[in-house]
């Protein structure tokens, strides 16, 4: 993105506030160290503890490298006691945590000095967001973490909820007006279930988004052009307002990465490595991990594995030798990197030796891949990665097997594995169609890309 100015003396004082782990602080980050850049006063508002070690050593180092930023935390009310194991998931506990602790908001927001232009909040806030947006006369933009596709199914999810019977165990796609069906099998299993902690916080958020100024999304126009028009033409939600892409959202400077990642990618040739993450809240069982590593084994490429054996970095014990055995790690470790540590995955993806990602499709990391234009092998676990997945197959950024399933429910076996891994570094067309993908993302951040204007209308309507 440029570093243009606003032409304005005013300028605009905005609230930041995202909800909880790495997937949704990140988009937050970046885009507060974006409107430093376009001359914005920020306030960064985090809620007092947080699930993984992740996010408080990003937001401690946020801080310290972007010192313009102010930051205040809120304390959270005790999580709910639920019966359903299901709800168990500590992201989901904590989302639910954050959203009913959001009142606690009201005081820091209204005895902001000087006076806050505008909140931009995640939909997990948005309730009691707009409650405060309205009492304080600013306006409030949602941004979402998420795809816009990802977003018009959230939209549709109160009808989708309140009508079962549409939504037998026969049926195979929900039809969405104004995007193509989505496959049942890509719906999320908390969504599937309303009284899941996930579906019931996402559902006490919806209503007030007729109420936001605004939708930001960490997408581009060209990537999602249909369900950007369709969200915006009034097809999906008639009273919604508008849908506002302004990604891919940049990375700001994080230059601790200690990892022996880099260097090693130095000594590697162009191209010729695939790189392989299920991002910071992703575990797959061992087992499907010990196939993963023989089918990297197998394909014969050379490949950075970054492994997780748990949800919350706080858990991860095992060692790689315990998990993968001394005799695996030795005979890769020619042609392999194997690590269980944070990485700098930007960086990674940035380096000219990446051919190829094989991801879980969490939305940040496609939208760093579609930056790059690094071909991605879709190997979606949960959540909206199912949607995601789709999305970037049929953008040309990538190829999903879907018979592979979602999170742990079948084992892939390791001559599986190693076939898709050849066929995604071998592919010279889907390379191409990934390289364009790339060359449209970045124009869309570049100054007069349609991202570019898109943020800097917003900023400009609150100067
Ligand atoms: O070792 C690591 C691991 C992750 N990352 C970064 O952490 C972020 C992870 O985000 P994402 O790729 O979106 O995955 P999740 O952490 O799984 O994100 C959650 O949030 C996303 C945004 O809402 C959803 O799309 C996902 O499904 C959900 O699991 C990305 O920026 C990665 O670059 C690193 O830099 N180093």
């Amino acid at each position: 993105m440029s570093t243009m100015e606003p032409s304005h003396t005013h300028s605009p004082h905005i609230a930041v506030i995202p909800s909880a782990g790495m997937g949704h602080l990140t988009p937050f980050l970046r885009l507060a160290s974006l409107l430093l850049s376009r001359n914005c006063s920020v306030t960064l508002l985090t809620a007092k503890s947080t699930v993984s070690n992740a996010e408080s050593r990003h937001i401690s180092f946020f801080l310290a490298t972007h010192p313009r930023v102010k930051h205040l935390e809120f304390d959270l009310i005790p999580p709910l006691q639920s019966s359903n194991s299901s709800a168990q998931d500590p992201f989901s506990i904590q989302y639910n945590a954050i959203s009913r602790s959001a009142h606690l908001l009201h005081p820091l927001l209204s005895s902001s000095s000087p006076p806050l232009s505008a909140i931009f909040s995640d939909l997990l806030v948005a309730k009691t967001v707009a409650c405060i947006s309205a009492d304080l006369l600013i306006p409030y933009y949602l941004v979402i973490t998420s795809s816009a596709r990802f977003l018009s199914f959230m939209l549709y999810l109160p009808a989708f909820v309140s009508n079962p019977d549409k939504f037998s165990s026969n049926a195979v796609e929900v039809e969405i007006p104004g995007s193509s069906p989505l496959p049942i099998s890509s719906i999320p299993l908390p969504f599937l279930n309303p009284n899941h902690l996930l579906a019931e916080t996402i559902l006490a958020n919806l209503g007030v988004v007729p109420e936001a100024k605004g939708i930001m999304v960490n997408t581009f126009d060209w990537f999602e052009a249909e369900t950007i028009a369709a969200l915006n033409n009034g097809i999906v939600l008639s009273n919604l307002p508008s849908v506002l892409p302004i990604g891919p959202l940049q990375a700001y400077e994080f230059d601790k990465d200690q990892s022996q990642c880099l260097p090693w990618l130095d000594d590697q040739p162009e191209k010729s490595v695939v790189y392989v993450s299920f991002g910071s809240r992703t575990a797959m069982s061992n087992d499907q991990i010990r196939e993963l590593g023989y089918g990297l084994d197998k394909s014969g490429c050379r490949f950075l594995w970054v492994v997780k054996t748990s949800k919350v970095d706080k858990e991860e014990k095992e060692s790689l030798e315990e998990l993968l055995g001394e005799s695996f790690l030795e005979r890769i470790k020619n042609r392999g990197m194997v690590v269980k540590e944070w990485v700098n995955q930007d960086k990674i993806l940035a380096h000219p030796a990446i051919g190829g990602f094989i991801s879980h499709c969490g939305w940040n990391s496609v939208t760093e891949a579609a930056e790059r234009g690094i071909p991605i092998l879709a190997w979606p676990l949960h959540g909206d990665q199912g949607v995601n997945a789709e999305l970037l197959q049929k953008a040309g950024l990538g190829i999903w097997e879907k018979t592979w399933g979602m999170g742990n429910e079948r084992l892939v076996k390791q001559e599986k594995i190693g076939k898709k891994i050849v066929e995604l570094m071998d592919d010279a067309e889907l390379r191409s169609r990934a390289s364009k993908v790339g060359r449209e993302a970045r124009k869309a951040t570049e100054l007069g890309g349609s991202s570019d204007k898109a943020i800097m209308g917003i900023i400009e309507n609150l100067t």
